[in-house]
């Protein structure tokens, strides 16, 4: 049985649905994604479900028991935002310790002790939170978050703030460190990358709907459809007529990533470079190609590349999804 039940759940303001009858199950020890645009409902479903927001239908419920109507406090759960919201004039122990003072848990110092190693900040007890960098106090944001054992954790954005090298590198650890202390999450994100390097399962919402769940590999290969597609980094969506030209057994629309598009010179297709912009490994160029039309593609450095010169290019499956 699933332990977090999400069933129906509408949250509007003002009238104007911001999560549209969402239905969702999460299991033991599963780590889900929300993956989303902005303003796709994202983090008011987390809110739903943490019980900070009211809902106008549906229920949420925990190993099959009713919570809708259960108070915050009272549902167990942790939540941990983009700034992790610690106590600025307090060491990194006494923010770690923060629930377990709350609840007069016994062995405090070895726990504080414990979540340090675990979340790779061994010997930061006694550091003021403010010498930290950004990165770091996330790290603790994640361990006081552990602290208390919730037994769901939900994380709205909890890398955002962070550069792109940081986040790829705390995204694995995230991972990581949810699997090691089988912690039954819900992560939200806008970013693609993220959600597949965190998530077991991701959920893909628009406009307040849910339009698809999957594993990160189901999600990236077989989106549900153009939109989804495209949100998730496919630049070129083709009708099942000029997919075929690219995919011969091809019997419904293809998406195409950029990178699926390689201009070469043993070329199966040809076409017209219509632009060219430097990358760091060549450039990234728009090519109009006999039959198919505009598409996004890759070209190596090796390329001269003269914008109204004839091109060819080869397709990589490996960027190519097949919609159904
Ligand atoms: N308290 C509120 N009052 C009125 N409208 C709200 C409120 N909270 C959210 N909304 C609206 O509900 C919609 C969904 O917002 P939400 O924050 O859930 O989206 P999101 O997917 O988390 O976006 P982001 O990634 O930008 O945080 C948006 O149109 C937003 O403007």
């Amino acid at each position: 049985m699933d332990a977090l039940g999400i069933d129906g759940v509408g949250v509007s303001f003002d009238g104007v649905p911001a999560v549209d009858g969402v239905t969702l199950g999460v299991a033991p020890g599963e780590v889900l994604g929300i993956l989303g645009p902005s303003g796709s409902g994202k983090s008011t479903l987390l809110r739903a479900v943490a019980g900070l927001e009211r809902l106008g239908s549906g229920s949420v419920s925990w190993h099959g028991d009713d919570i809708t109507a259960l108070a915050v406090h009272r549902r167990g759960f942790a939540l941990m935002f983009q700034d992790g919201q610690l106590f600025p004039h307090r060491t990194v122990a006494q923010n770690i310790a923060y629930p377990l003072r709350i609840t007069r848990a016994s062995g405090q110092a070895e726990r504080v002790v414990d979540l340090l190693d675990l979340v790779g900040l061994p010997g930061f007890g006694e550091r003021r939170v403010t010498e930290l960098s950004g990165g770091e106090q996330q790290r603790v944001a994640l361990a006081r978050s552990l602290a208390g054992k919730p037994r769901l954790l939900l994380l709205d954005e909890p890398l955002s703030s962070l550069d792109r090298e940081l986040r790829e590198r705390l995204a694995g650890d995230l991972r990581r460190i949810l699997v090691a202390t089988g912690t039954t999450a819900v992560f939200v994100t806008h970013d693609q990358d993220e959600a597949f390097a965190v998530s077991d399962r991701v959920a893909v919402m628009m406009r307040g709907r849910l339009e698809q769940v999957g594993t990160p590999a189901e999600v990236w290969r077989r989106p549900v459809n153009a939109a989804v597609a495209r949100f998730l980094g496919y630049t070129t969506v083709l009708d099942p007529d000029r997919a075929r030209l690219v995919v011969p057994e091809a019997t419904g629309a293809i998406a195409l990533r950029a990178a699926a598009v390689v201009v070469t010179d043993d070329a199966s297709v040809r076409g017209t470079l219509v632009s060219s912009t430097p990358a760091v490994d060549g450039a990234r160029v728009r090519v109009l190609l006999d039959g198919i039309g505009e598409v996004d593609g890759v070209a190596g450095p090796r390329h001269p590349l003269v914008v109204g010169s004839a091109v060819g290019v080869r397709f990589d499956p490996a960027g190519i999804a097949v919609l159904p």
